[in-house]
């Protein structure tokens, strides 16, 4: 990883100096252009946070800063002083962002942002018609004062405020947390992410910004209307701005920022009548030739010099490990307890309308067992780990982890119990690389540790399933195998009881078949983890699982030591009768 850190720092320490030194060296005209670009930016910055960082389109944040701005107002004009009003202009905002949390964070993709896009024609109604409160159409008008330097410098402080902010996101667990929750929301909360509380505090963030620069911008106006604070049109140009530049990157809004603010002021002067079709026409050229935004242009991610421009994380200091230091995970080794039952399932049950995907499943898994679960397509296997992982809950019937009924849990406390798993079709974190993928894995699970240790020890675990050489190499540049071995990867990072592994064979050589059942052998044998492995490739399953579990049509049809499975009459009949002729040739040559 080569270190931006003091590129960004002495860009951002320039930036600062340069707005410190312009009221000195500039008049009026230059300082007002430059404090709308101060407060268009962190509008622009913080609804990226929300967007670039976590993926959700938020086309209501506009409504935070007029939220700031009337909150900051009308205690202003009832007496109360200046800090105080912009203290409860931060704090109203977040208080909106958190109760709209409720219903917004139920919505996903289209829904949310169509959900959103209400907030500011809404906030314009309340705003027009409480009129008791707000004055209605007829505004807030502030006892006048010529406040644009100190406005200013306040705006540019928080302009820094943002860039740090932005800048402990990109590197921080909790900004690691986001960009799970933006590349797969399903993965990240079976890596143990609290989702809610997550959103929720990303959202709240970025209200408080906005809010306070709709009350820096209020104090310089000195008027405020409830047209021009809630107005959809304004709304979407720091959205504009963000896209522009590059959302998800940390100098993207900036860029974007400046650019089109630049444009807007040639537009005011030459061709005001056609600054909207302009904009559109920008952002329509920028999503056909350039989608991602100026600072995802080739040239600059593949210059040596500018490439961190287009990064989207900037975690620094995960020292490389050790030749040799391969051999060992860092996982805690349990004193394995044969007798002891890790998961129970009693009765379990999931149905899909009528469709009864598993049905009153009973089973007993021992610690250090590996156990196969196998059954034709469409018995229920998956549906099965989805509930035993939280993705879903129990129709009927209990399903107990260490003696605790974890039924009714959630996917993150069940992971941070200890329950890891794969997916049959892998669904790493795309846009992460595999020291990341791994270190969320590490830093939320069962045995989570800061997200530095994470880091550092991600490489182990990347070179116990061959990816050492990938390691600073993006999800999405990976095989199919070595996506699947990132999955082990990362389930494994979580320091799991229970290990759950589903369907790892199909599509793998021979080679990588008997490489993986080492694997899963190791992870027993080396580390105490028990396994329930799915697999429609029996020979790969014959070699290393102590017991058989058998479904069919959702329930379980045999339960025995492999040896005995292997001869029950149905079991051949429903599952190996149905493997398909490529899995069975595998099978022949293995
Ligand atoms: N989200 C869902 N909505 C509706 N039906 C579902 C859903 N998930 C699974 N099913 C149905 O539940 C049944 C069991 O599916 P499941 O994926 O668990 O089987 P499986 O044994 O894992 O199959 P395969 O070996 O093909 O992966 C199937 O009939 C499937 O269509």
């Amino acid at each position: 990883m080569s270190s931006s850190r003091p590129v960004a720092f002495a860009g951002i320490a320039a930036f600062a100096a340069a707005l410190g030194v312009l009221p000195i060296v500039a008049g009026p005209y230059p300082v007002s252009f430059a404090f709308i670009l101060l407060i268009t930016f962190v509008i622009a910055q913080s609804w990226d946070w929300v967007n670039g960082q976590m993926g959700y389109l938020n086309l209501g944040h506009y409504a935070f800063y007029g939220i700031g701005a009337y909150a900051f107002c009308l205690l202003l004009i009832r007496g109360v002083p200046l800090a105080p009003s912009f203290a409860a202009a931060i704090v109203v905002a977040a208080l909106a962002a958190f109760i709209l949390s409720f219903p917004l964070f139920r919505l996903k993709g289209d829904y949310f942002a169509f959900g959103t896009l209400t907030i500011v024609p809404l906030c314009e109604l309340l705003a027009s018609n409480l009129t008791e409160i707000t004055k209605g159409s007829e505004g807030v008008t502030l006892p006048p004062n010529y406040v644009l330097i100190p406005a200013y410098y306040m705006a540019a402080v928080l302009v820094v405020l943002t860039l740090a902010t932005t800048w402990w996101l990109m590197g921080s667990r909790f900004g690691y947390a986001i960009r799970a929750i933006r590349n797969d929301e399903q993965v990240a909360e079976v890596c143990g992410i609290r989702l809610f509380p997550v959103k929720v505090l990303t959202l709240g963030l970025s209200a408080m910004f906005a809010g306070l620069a709709g009350a820096i911008q209020a104090w310089q106006f000195s008027f405020i209307d409830p047209y021009t604070m809630f107005n959809l049109s304004v709304a979407l140009v720091p959205i504009a701005a963000a896209l522009l530049g590059g959302s998800g990157l940390l100098l993207g809004p900036l860029i974007g920022v400046i650019l089109l603010s630049s444009l807007q002021q040639v537009l005011l002067v030459k061709l005001s009548m056609l600054q909207g079709a302009v904009y559109g026409l920008v952002i329509v050229v920028i999503g056909r030739f350039l989608p991602g935004g100026l600072l995802r242009w080739r040239v600059i991610a593949n210059n040596k010099r500018l490439a961190w421009l287009a990064r989207e994380s900037h975690f620094e200091g995960a020292p490389a490990m050790a030749a040799g230091d391969h051999a060992a995970l860092p996982l805690r080794a349990p004193d394995l307890d044969k007798s002891k039952v890790v998961l129970r399932c009693e009765a379990a049950t999931m149905a899909f309308g009528g469709n009864v995907a598993v049905r009153e499943v009973s089973i007993d898994v021992r610690q250090g067992e590996i156990v196969g679960l196998v059954g034709p397509n469409g018995s229920g296997k998956t549906t099965l780990f989805n509930l035993i992982s939280g993705i879903y809950r129990p129709k009927g019937g209990r399903i107990i982890v260490d003696g605790q009924d974890i039924s009714g849990l959630r996917a993150d406390e069940i992971a941070c119990l200890g329950i890891g798993r794969t997916y049959q079709i892998p669904r790493p974190f795309n846009e992460l690389t595999v020291r990341e993928c791994i270190a969320i894995g590490r830093s939320f699970g069962r045995g989570a540790v800061p997200l530095r240790e994470a880091m550092q020890s991600a490489e182990a675990f990347a070179r116990f399933v061959g990816l050492g050489a990938q390691i600073e190499t993006r999800a999405d540049k990976l095989s199919l195998q070595q996506k699947k071995a990132l999955e082990l990867a990362r389930a494994l990072a979580g320091e799991p009881k229970l290990l759950l592994v589903d369907e790892v064979a199909s599509g793998l050589s021979i080679n990588e078949i008997r490489t993986f059942v080492e694997h899963i052998r190791e992870i027993r044998d080396r580390y105490g983890i028990t396994v329930i492995w799915v697999e429609h490739i029996f020979s790969a399953l014959a070699r290393v699982v102590d017991r058989l579990v058998v479904l069919d049509s959702g329930s379980v049809i045999a339960d025995a030591p492999l040896q005995e499975a292997v001869k029950d009459e149905r079991v051949l009949a429903t599952y190996l009768g149905h493997s398909n002729e490529k899995d069975a040739r595998k099978e022949k040559r293995a």
